[in-house]
């Protein structure tokens, strides 16, 4: 293994699809399928923004899946990005039991496994070469794999299932978001597969996830939950909803957001604000503006706070440099958004995920998102 911090560890996103009564399959030989075509274009998008793609040895001989990208625009977009086509294929086993045949192995790009020691050694004879094998240690330990993930540069890791391997890294602690799809039936067996087994959560009914987000994606509920960050406070809400009447303030487009940004220290105290297109600059957003106001060795701006109501643009044709790659290069660590930023100029924006891979804590305030997103109802957000 790899001698790395936690620090480097990917972003963990856990996929499931269940049953309203929590199967995820159901007792037969086929794939009991629950996501609507929406939803399972959701599956692939989210593979192809991810650097790895990660199941359990249940899966892999049950369903047999090949874990790819299908849709070729978003390959070649990946490719575009510089990246390889398909993200990196992980399988965990406990026992090293993986039969060299299943298409796992033979689809797609890089694949690696995780095993104990003391399995790893005989899964590496067996699948010879078709992927890296790796060590945990005395048990499957999966800190251990995420430490090796993030050394390959893993910054976002999806978690595809099943069952014992939800409830390993859920238990365990390292789950950053869950994106739960139900679908509109009962499975009605109690033998049938469950999304997780019995085991001590963090999140119990003392320690409640965020509700981020919920989509209908078709006959399909998605609900995206934020498991492990901390809760926003009330003086967090009093400045994010500051920042929406700072909003307000900005002159009218209908080819851009209207977007309000206030930076406040530790303390509280107000160190500067903006708005979209301030000051006669039609290009101007409204995180670069704050940012500007402040001397960038300010000592205060460490431990302060961006309130934005819209997700740090990741990419942008007004001016060079995006703001999430502004906020990555000043001494800013907290920032806290109302709204992710809609499908609507740019395809797939991925401010918080930049900022996340920098090691900033990025946090979502979903009760003020209406209100963010309100202040832009000019435009069509669909
Ligand atoms: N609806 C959905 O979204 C999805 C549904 N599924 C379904 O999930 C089911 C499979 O789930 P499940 O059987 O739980 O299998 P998993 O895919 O979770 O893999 C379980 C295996 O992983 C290894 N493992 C997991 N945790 C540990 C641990 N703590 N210590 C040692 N080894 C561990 C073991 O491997 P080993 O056996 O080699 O020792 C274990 O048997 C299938 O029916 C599949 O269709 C799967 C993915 C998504
Ligand atoms: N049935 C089911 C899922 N099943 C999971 O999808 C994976 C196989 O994908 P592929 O290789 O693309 O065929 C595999 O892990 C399988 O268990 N996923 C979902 O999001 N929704 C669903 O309804």
């Amino acid at each position: 293994m790899n001698d790395v911090s936690a620090d480097r560890r990917p972003y963990v996103v856990l996929s499931v699809a269940m049953s309203i009564d929590g199967h995820i399959d159901d007792r037969g030989p086929e794939r009991l399928l629950l996501s609507s075509p929406e939803d399972f274009d959701r599956v692939d998008q989210l593979r192809a923004d991810s650097d790895a793609v990660l199941v359990g040895a249940g899966t892999l001989r049950s369903d047999d899946p090949r874990l790819l990208v299908a849709s070729p625009e978003r390959r070649a977009e990946r490719e575009a990005r510089g990246l390889p086509a398909y993200p990196l294929k992980v399988a965990l086993t406990g026992s090293g039991d993986l039969d060299p045949a299943l298409r796992f192995w033979h689809h797609g790009g890089a694949k690696v496994a995780y095993a104990p020691d003391t399995a790893a050694a005989k899964l590496a004879e067996r699948l010879d070469g078709l992927a890296d094998v790796v060590g945990t240690g005395a048990a499957l330990d999966p800190g251990a794999v995420l430490d090796d993930l993030g050394a390959r540069g893993v910054g976002r890791l999806m978690v595809e299932g099943g069952g014992a391997v939800h409830t390993l890294f859920l238990t365990a602690g390292l789950v950053d978001e869950i994106q739960l799809a139900v679908a509109p039936f009962f499975v009605g067996d109690d033998a049938a597969p469950r999304f997780v087994l019995a085991g001590a959560f963090p999140q119990d009914p003392r320690h409640r996830m965020t509700l981020a987000e919920t989509r209908m994606l078709g006959d399909t509920a998605l609900l995206r939950y934020l498991v492990r960050r901390p809760p926003l406070t009330a003086a967090d809400r009093h400045w994010l909803a500051e920042a929406v009447e700072e909003s307000r303030r900005c002159p009218p487009s209908v080819t851009a957001y209207s977007v309000g940004a206030i930076i406040v220290a530790e303390d509280g105290t107000e160190l500067a604000r903006g708005h979209s297109r301030e000051q006669g600059d039609p290009a101007v957003h409204a995180e670069e503006a704050a940012l500007a106001k402040l001397d960038p060795a300010d000592p205060r701006l460490a431990t302060a706070t961006l309130y934005s109501t819209l997700e740090p643009c990741s990419r942008r044709s007004s001016h060079p440099v995006p703001c999430a790659q502004l906020v990555r290069a000043s001494a800013l660590r907290r920032v806290v958004i109302a709204w992710r930023e809609p499908a609507l100029f740019v395809a797939d924006c991925e401010g918080v995920e930049l900022l996340e891979q920098a090691g900033i804590t990025v946090l979502e305030c979903p009760e003020l998102a209406p209100a963010a997103r309100a202040v832009n109802s000019y435009l069509e957000l669909g």
